[in-house]
């Protein structure tokens, strides 16, 4: 197969290759810290929807977050040494592209990517607040979304103004691996166990 490379090699040292059929889950946070949560959602989504690849997109700045968070280095550094595993990229695809929001990246890739099957991924409290995304709805028609289940407000969110406009497209998790090859718009609520760790518990102990 025909490996593209997206851009050259950064920091982390893993570069972020695609190819034409490629499963590849956008996993996107602050990670200010990553902790083993955000490890427990990256294992658990490329489980459960077969997927080749995770990447890691460190946020530069959350549009929706005050704070700003540690360096891009500090951040990238700590997620290369939790996830080691090969799969897993650390990619600073938000930065390189100059931009806080996520649409940007998703125009960009599944413009110039048609042929990879990209997925974004979630904890259950992002869905709770996706309606507030820039352009969350287009988000949604692009690509498919995994939401794995995290303590806190479950159903609040699950009733959130997202999940409810989105109603129509939820598929079940048994159905999580079809959704990833048929596309958007979907999305499926992982039920795993759930991982107490937050980055915010994390900053308040530093
Ligand atoms: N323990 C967890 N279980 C499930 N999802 C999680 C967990 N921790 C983080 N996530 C998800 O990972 C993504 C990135 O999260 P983020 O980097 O903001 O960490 P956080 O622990 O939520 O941080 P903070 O406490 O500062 O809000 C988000 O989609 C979030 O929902
Ligand atoms: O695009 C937006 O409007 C937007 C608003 C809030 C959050 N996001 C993205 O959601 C992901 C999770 O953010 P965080 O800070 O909760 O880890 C991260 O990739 C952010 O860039 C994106």
């Amino acid at each position: 197969m025909n490996h593209t490379p997206v851009t050259p090699r950064f920091a982390a040292g893993k570069a972020e290759t695609l190819a034409p059929g490629m499963a590849v889950g956008l996993y996107g946070g602050s990670f200010d810290p990553p902790h083993a949560g955000h490890r427990h959602v990256a294992l658990t989504a490329k489980k459960r929807l077969g997927l080749d690849a995770v990447w890691w997109l460190v946020a530069p700045q959350n549009p929706l977050k005050a704070a700003a968070p540690a360096t891009l280095e500090t951040r990238i550094a700590a997620i290369s040494a939790l996830i080691p595993e090969p799969g897993h990229v650390v990619s600073t695809i938000e930065d390189r592209l100059g931009t806080r929001y996520t649409i940007d990246i998703i125009r960009h890739l599944t413009t110039r990517y048609p042929q990879v099957r990209f997925v974004w991924i979630m904890g259950a409290d992002g869905l709770g607040s996706f309606h507030r995304w820039g352009h969350w709805r287009e988000i949604a028609a692009r690509v498919p979304i995994c939401v794995i289940a995290r303590g806190g407000t479950p159903l609040k969110w699950r009733l959130g103004k997202a999940a409810r406009q989105l109603s129509h497209a939820r598929v079940q998790p048994s159905a999580a691996t079809a959704l990833v090859k048929r596309g958007a718009p979907g999305w499926t609520y992982i039920t795993a166990p759930l991982h107490a760790e937050a980055s915010s518990l994390l900053r308040r102990g530093r």
